[in-house]
């Protein structure tokens, strides 16, 4: 069953064709990176993906329904969850304030300001459900602005997990985190695999390669390649395009 489906989507920005012709497939529990140069059009892509960005023309499913015309809290209450890659984390709020708020104002429930939404249980049960899963209840009363920067990432990936995503969006979820934490990073989105469906925007290869399923190329605009990880690394036109030039320098 195919849980995400994108059908022929472009995306112009004056004359600028950022997404040119996208369409992609992407099985139920697969992860799925998207890969390309820098400005190819992958965080513009998510963005359409999630609904904030409409697109110019092409489609959307996810679990077999059209959701083109939907606004991005209609498409997370379908299950389909973004992180960001730009925070929207508030620095004055705890990590647990942040994935109960978060969690309210995406899904389009009424905003309630902040001493009651400390206060409703369930919903603190279910921000610190996730903060557990992304491996930060632990600093779940800690203000964010006192967090690290992996652990703003780790907040990022609770308050998408807290919408209980059946396609998880993550834009760059490694960028600015380094070493043992991004070895961490990718071990936990390993355990998740096979429990929801991911698209991955990735520039660590080593991440991307040890993650995904199946990866798609992107440059400007236009996917020039999908297959396994092993047979995007060997496509001589994915080599001359991004890869090669990538490897190159982390070599
Ligand atoms: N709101 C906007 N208005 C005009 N141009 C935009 C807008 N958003 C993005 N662009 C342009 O669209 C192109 C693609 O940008 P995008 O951020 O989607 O690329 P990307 O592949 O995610 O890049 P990176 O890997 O650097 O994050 C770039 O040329 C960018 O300058």
């Amino acid at each position: 069953m195919t849980t995400l489906s994108v059908r022929n989507l472009t995306k112009n920005f004056g004359a600028l064709k950022v997404t040119d012709d996208v369409s992609l497939e992407v099985a139920s529990g697969e992860i799925h990176a998207i890969i390309g140069p820098n400005g190819a059009g992958k965080t513009t892509l998510i963005s359409q993906l999630s609904g904030q960005l409409p697109s110019d023309s092409g489609a959307v499913a996810i679990g077999g329904q059209d959701v083109t015309g939907l606004s991005m809290p209609e498409r997370v209450k379908l299950g389909l969850a973004r992180s960001f890659q730009i925070t929207s984390i508030l620095p004055g709020f705890t990590a647990l304030e942040n994935v109960a708020v978060a969690v309210q104002a995406r899904s389009g429930s009424s905003f309630r300001f902040f001493a009651p939404v400390a206060q409703e249980e369930e919903l603190n049960d279910a921000a610190l459900a996730a903060l557990k899963e992304a491996g930060l209840d632990d600093r779940a009363h800690v203000r964010a602005s006192a967090l690290s920067h992996g652990e703003h990432r780790r907040l990022e990936l609770a308050i998408a997990l807290a919408t209980q995503p059946k396609v998880l969006l993550l834009d760059e979820p490694l960028a600015g985190v380094g070493g043992e934490d991004a070895e961490a990073f990718v071990a936990r989105l390993k355990r998740f695999k096979g429990r929801f469906t991911m698209v991955l925007i990735e520039h660590d290869m080593e991440a991307v390669f040890a993650l995904a399923d199946r990866v798609s190329v992107l440059v400007y605009g236009r996917i020039i390649a999908t297959g396994t990880p092993e047979a995007i690394r060997s496509d001589p036109q994915v080599r001359a395009a991004y890869l090669g030039e990538e490897e190159e320098e982390v070599a």
